[in-house]
């Protein structure tokens, strides 16, 4: 559905020139919901901004359901661009109009018949909850509600696609959460593409089918959630992964891990699983059957795209040989463990 090859994009400053997107292939299909994550800076914004052309590429194409957009001349790129909805993280509405005016403008705009755009319009403000608020204000809404009438305009013209440009940030977790669920039924019903930037792992978790990491212009990092969560290979995707399981080694030990595997000393291990393994059957198959200790330091256990990913970190002791088979062990039974590192068994555990 959306197809972006070898998208460049300069900007000149007074510095000189910035790269803003150093080369980037992305494919989004069909009725897909696909996050971009990435820190402030690496590019998010921009690289979103090329695909409608709000911001033109330097280098590269953006084609739309086979349509390269690219090559358009105004005229039928302005066209195009009803196939694609675009939310913000500041709503951006129409402050001296009402909700209903908000939703009918685009279609005002597109010439489209008042009883017409009526109707539309009040389907689209009970399909996002604002059905009593029809005749408020910006500045009578929440948030949330502005959000609603954002997504609601966005739809009047039946979107192919829809751009969500930090569309939560600006919101509390619990309307977020609302928010993402509105996408989510958006997607189902209105089979509508979602690309969406953020810089929030939470929001990718909650409702992405896949995932692009973007550092420095450049996708680093390319696939399922599932995947992502459970395999993370760049390090800038370890560090989000890190921060969306809320899981990192007590200050006591990381201080004095060793890398070295040394006599007398116990690794540190991290146990990472997809799916229904239980971490009870993992600790009590090392205890039983290689015979060690196992002292349990985090445990995290999350669904994401409805499936349980948990890690686990460890300190272990016994016979080293008994330790490394177990280790064999846990890898042959499709659960990723990591040493990652030795300490002292004296070593206690505080936070
Ligand atoms: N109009 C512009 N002129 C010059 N440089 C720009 C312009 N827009 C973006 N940049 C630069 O391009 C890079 C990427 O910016 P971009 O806004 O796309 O990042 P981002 O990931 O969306 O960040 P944030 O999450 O902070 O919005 C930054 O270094 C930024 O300074």
């Amino acid at each position: 559905m959306i197809k972006l090859i070898g998208i460049k994009k300069y900007f000149k400053t007074k510095l000189g020139i910035s790269h803003a997107l150093k080369g980037i292939d992305l494919e989004v299909s069909k009725g897909e919901i696909f996050g971009i994550i990435g820190k402030s800076g690496a590019g998010k914004s921009t690289l979103l901004r090329t695909v409608n052309l709000l911001e033109r590429p330097s280098e590269g194409e953006v084609i739309l359901d086979g349509v390269s957009l690219t090559s358009l001349k105004e005229v039928d790129l302005r066209k195009q661009r009803r196939n694609i909805g675009m939310i913000f993280q500041h709503f951006n509405l129409l402050s001296s109009a009402t909700t209903f005016k908000n939703v009918a403008l685009p279609l005002e705009f597109a010439g489209v018949d008042k009883k017409e755009i009526n109707e539309r319009v009040k389907y689209l403000l009970e399909v996002t909850g604002l059905s009593d608020k029809e005749n408020h204000y910006p500045h009578q809404l929440s948030g949330g509600q502005k959000q609603r009438v954002a997504i609601a305009r966005s739809l009047a013209s039946n979107p192919k696609v829809l751009l969500c440009d930090e569309a939560t940030s600006a919101l509390d977790p619990e309307t977020t959460k609302s928010i993402l669920e509105l996408l989510k039924e958006i997607n189902k019903k209105f089979g509508v593409t979602i690309l969406l930037i953020t810089h929030e792992m939470e929001v990718v978790k909650t409702i992405c089918d896949r995932v692009a990491v973007i550092e420095n212009g450049q996708i680093v990092e390319s696939s399922s959630m599932v995947e992502m969560f459970s395999n993370p290979k760049a390090n800038v995707t370890k560090a989000l992964v890190r921060s969306a399981f809320h899981i990192s080694l007590p200050e006591s030990i990381e201080k004095n891990l060793i890398q070295i595997p040394t006599e007398g000393l116990n690794p540190i291990l991290k146990i990472s699983f997809v799916g229904d393994v239980a971490t009870e059957t993992i600790i009590s198959d090392l205890v039983m059957k290689f015979g060690l200790r196992i002292n349990i330091l985090q445990a995290h256990i999350d669904v994401v795209s409805n499936s349980p990913i948990g890690i686990m970190l460890c300190q272990v002791s016994g016979v080293q040989e008994q330790i490394n088979l177990g280790i064999e062990f846990l890898s042959n039974s499709n659960i990723k463990t990591e040493v990652l590192g030795y300490v002292s068994g004296n070593i206690k555990y505080t936070a």
